[in-house]
C-alpha cells in the first residue's frame, strides 16, 4: 500500500454530487498536483484528505492506517490554504509556534525549529510583527513556515498562491518544493494553473466534472490524453479535436472531416477492425501541424501536406501559435518554436505537413481515448 491511498471517495452537498468515486495513491516523497477547472471538486477532495470534510463513501489510508473518520488533529496533516489561515491577533512567531505548543514541544525546541524555518524562508526579521501588517507574499511565507516546522505525514496545499503576482508565485513555488524535498513525505498541491502544475508535479491528477479524468506525468497527459476532456484542457494551445468519418480509400483506412482526408497509420486498422466505429473524434496536437518554412529542419517531412490559410498569429517569447483554416472551413491551431523565420501575415496561403503518426482517436460517444487499445 502507498503512503496515501484514496479509495472510491464520494461526496454530496445537499442534492448535488461533487465527487463521484475518486481513487488514487501518492507515494512517499512524491509531489502530486491536482489540476482542474474551477468548481470541479479539487478543494473538496483535499478537505476530505485533511479531515475538514468527511466523505459519504470511500476510504482514505495514510501510512496504511485508515484515517477516514479521524479528526484533522488526529491525522497529522500539514495544510496551507489559499487564505494562509494565520491568526490575525498573533505575531509571526506565535502563529508559527502555535501548533508546536499544542503538540507539547519544549520552548527551546520550538525556538530552534522556528529559527531554522524562518531563516530558510527569509522572514526572520518579521517574527515580532503582527500577522495583519504583512504583505500577501510574506503571509504565505509564514503559512509555509508553519508547515515547515511540523513533522506531518502528508503536506497539502490548496491554491496557496492564487492571489499573488507572478514573480512571487515563482519564488514561492521553489520554497514549496524545497520544503517537500526536505520532508520527503507525500505532498498534494491543488491548482487550476497548468504552468504551475507542469513546473512542480511529479504526477498530475486532472479532476473535473466530479471525477478523476486522468493521472500521470505532464508528458503522459500531453502525449496520451485519456479522453477528449483532458485533450482540450491540457496544453496551451490544447489538442485540435475534429469529428471525422472513417472509410477506406484503395485499401487505406482514412478519417475524413469536412473534405480533409487524413490517412491513418497502419496500426489503426488492426485496432479499429475490432470495433464498430464509422465516426470518431480525431485529436491533432498543435505541434503535429508543421508550417512549410520548418520543412528544411525536419529529418523526414511527413507525407501528408495540406494547403492552409493563416487566420491569426500569436507570438509568445519563442513560441508561435498560428490559427489556420484547413480545407473549406476547418479551424485548427499549430504551434512551433520561432527560429528566426519572418512571421506569416493573416490571409497568407501556406502549406502544412501533418504528422499522422501522432494522431489521437477518441470514441465519439464516451470521449474515451482509443489509443489505449493498442498500448
Ligand atoms: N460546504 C459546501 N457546501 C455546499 N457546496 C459546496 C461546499 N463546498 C464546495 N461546494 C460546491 O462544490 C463544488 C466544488 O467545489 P470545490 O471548491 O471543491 O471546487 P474547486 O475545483 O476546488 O474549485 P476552485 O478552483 O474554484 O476552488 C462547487 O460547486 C462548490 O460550490
Amino acid at each position: 500500500m502507498d503512503e496515501l491511498e484514496i479509495q472510491g471517495l464520494v461526496k454530496q452537498f445537499g442534492s448535488e454530487l461533487i465527487i463521484d468515486g475518486i481513487s488514487f495513491y501518492v507515494r512517499d516523497g512524491e509531489f502530486l498536483v491536482i489540476l482542474g477547472p474551477s468548481g470541479g471538486g479539487k478543494s473538496t477532495l483535499l478537505r476530505m484528505i485533511c479531515g475538514i470534510e468527511s466523505p459519504d463513501k470511500g476510504r482514505i489510508f495514510l501510512k496504511k492506517r485508515d484515517i477516514t473518520t479521524l479528526t484533522p488533529q488526529q491525522r497529522n496533516v500539514g495544510m496551507v490554504f489559499q487564505d494562509h489561515g494565520l491568526y490575525p491577533h498573533m505575531n509571526v512567531y506565535d502563529n508559527i509556534a502555535y501548533g508546536l505548543q499544542k503538540k507539547g514541544l519544549t520552548r527551546s525546541e520550538i525556538k530552534q525549529r522556528i529559527q531554522t524555518a524562518t531563516d530558510k524562508l527569509g522572514i526572520t526579521s518579521l517574527i515580532r510583527q503582527p500577522a495583519t501588517t504583512l504583505s500577501g507574499g510574506e503571509q504565505q511565507r509564514v503559512a509555509l513556515a508553519k508547515v515547515l516546522v511540523r513533522d506531518a505525514d502528508i503536506y497539502l496545499y490548496d491554491e496557496p498562491f492564487s492571489n499573488l503576482d507572478v514573480r512571487l508565485r515563482t519564488q514561492l513555488r521553489h520554497e514549496v518544493l524545497n520544503v517537500h524535498r526536505a520532508k520527503q513525505r507525500p505532498s498534494i498541491f491543488v491548482t487550476h494553473d497548468q504552468n504551475e502544475a507542469f513546473t512542480m508535479a511529479d504526477r498530475i491528477a486532472v479532476v473535473a466534472q466530479r471525477r478523476l479524468q486522468q493521472i500521470g506525468t505532464a508528458e503522459e497527459l500531453l502525449q496520451a490524453p485519456a479522453n477528449t476532456f483532458v485533450a482540450q484542457f491540457i496544453g496551451t494551445p490544447p489538442t485540435n479535436l475534429l469529428r471525422a468519418q472513417l472509410s477506406q480509400i484503395d485499401g487505406q483506412l482514412v478519417a475524413e472531416h469536412n473534405g480533409i482526408v487524413l490517412p491513418l497509420p497502419r496500426y489503426w486498422r488492426r485496432v479499429l477492425k475490432q470495433t464498430v466505429y464509422d465516426t470518431l473524434i480525431l485529436g491533432i496536437r498543435p505541434t503535429s501541424i508543421i508550417p512549410e518554412w520548418l520543412f528544411p529542419q525536419l529529418e523526414k517531412v511527413p507525407s501528408l501536406i495540406l494547403p492552409a490559410t493563416v487566420r491569426s498569429v500569436e507570438s509568445l517569447y519563442a513560441e508561435v501559435n498560428l490559427t489556420l483554416t484547413l480545407g473549406k472551413d476547418t479551424v485548427v491551431t499549430a504551434t512551433y518554436q520561432q527560429g528566426g523565420d519572418p512571421l506569416p501575415t493573416p490571409g497568407k496561403n501556406i502549406r502544412v505537413a501533418i504528422e499522422t503518426a501522432h494522431l489521437q482517436l477518441f470514441d465519439p460517444t464516451t470521449g474515451k481515448s482509443l489509443n489505449r487499445l493498442f498500448t
